[in-house]
């Protein structure tokens, strides 16, 4: 399986906060979810991976490439969708057109004005007056008429109500038909990511904790409660983060094979959902 992202032991240092040693690869055909809490470093990787920010140490590459060499080569495949002040916000959708077409080898104006149509979207409006929905689905149909195999979203739903989330999250889905295209998105709303996501990439403090499939992340994770005796010093290597009560423990593990092994049904073994995963190992020094 091809990656459409690699990035081998990436480093990015700021006061009081460091992203460090991140393997991450992104796989070419598929939507990967990012994953991690406010300030975990999302929006730091993503700004690596585009180049918008220069990483202290380690590798960057897209498509195979890398930016020192070829940069507007990778720009051409990559759509940056986000729903901040991409653009000149006193333009209309005409006007950015007409700036950004030119830029890109593959823009595709019939492509451009089946998307506008799609979203409903006004050409003779300032987007100043677009809600943060409509930003975000003007930054996408301009990502989607260069024809981007890559598409980077940060935080795409954040701050949607939930008719919008979903429509996004189908359209999504909907671009994936199309065959090699790929999807990066970063998001902490962990139903989005049930929804839409092949792949899931964790990152925690700024450390990628685990990128798996969702199958693989089933799988592998589990809550798991028991009594307080079957805890030692050996037993508890099996877990991630653990609570203890008087009334027993209840911990996540990333080895749920591992426990069934060593615990056989002395404990109860549920299904962990994405969030049980994100609350354990936010509020977990890392254990084993
Ligand atoms: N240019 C910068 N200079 C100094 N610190 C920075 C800079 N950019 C980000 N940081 C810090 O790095 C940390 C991670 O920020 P980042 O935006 O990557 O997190 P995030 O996971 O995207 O969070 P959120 O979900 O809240 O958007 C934060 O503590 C932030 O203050």
């Amino acid at each position: 399986m091809e990656n459409v992202v690699e990035l081998k032991n990436v480093a990015k240092k700021f006061k009081g906060f460091a992203v460090e040693n991140i393997n991450l690869e992104i796989k070419q055909g598929f939507v990967t979810g990012f994953m991690g809490e406010n300030g975990a470093g999302k929006s730091t990787t993503i700004k690596m991976i585009l180049n918008l920010l220069q990483p202290d140490a380690g590798e960057v590459k897209v498509f195979g490439l890398d930016y020192h060499s070829h940069e507007k080569a990778i720009k051409e495949r990559i759509g940056f969708v986000y729903d901040g002040n991409v653009f000149f916000e006193g333009l209309n959708l005409k006007d950015i057109k007409r700036i950004v077409a030119p830029a890109y080898k593959r823009w595709d104006d019939d492509l451009f004005y089946k998307y506008i149509e799609q979203f409903e979207l006004p050409l003779n409006k300032a987007i100043k007056t677009f809600s943060k929905g409509m930003q975000m689905k003007a930054s996408l149909a301009i990502a989607l008429s260069h024809h981007a195999e890559l598409i980077i979203l940060d935080e795409p739903t954040a701050g949607l109500d939930p008719i919008f989330r979903r429509e996004l999250l189908d359209l999504l889905q909907e671009l994936m038909v199309d065959g090699n295209r790929s999807i990066f998105f970063s998001t902490h709303i962990t139903s989005d990511l049930d929804r839409i996501a092949d792949y899931l990439a964790f990152i925690h403090k700024g450390e990628l904790i685990f990128n798996q499939s969702v199958h693989e992340v089933a799988e592998n994770y589990a809550l798991v409660k028991g009594k307080l005796d079957l805890l030692d010093r050996d037993t508890e290597k099996a877990f991630v983060h653990i609570r203890r009560a008087s009334t027993g423990f209840e911990a996540l593990t990333d080895n749920s094979s591992e426990v069934k092994k060593t615990f056989g049904d002395r404990v109860v073994i549920e299904r962990a959902s994405l969030e049980d995963i994100m609350y354990y190992l936010k509020g977990g020094i890392h254990l084993g």
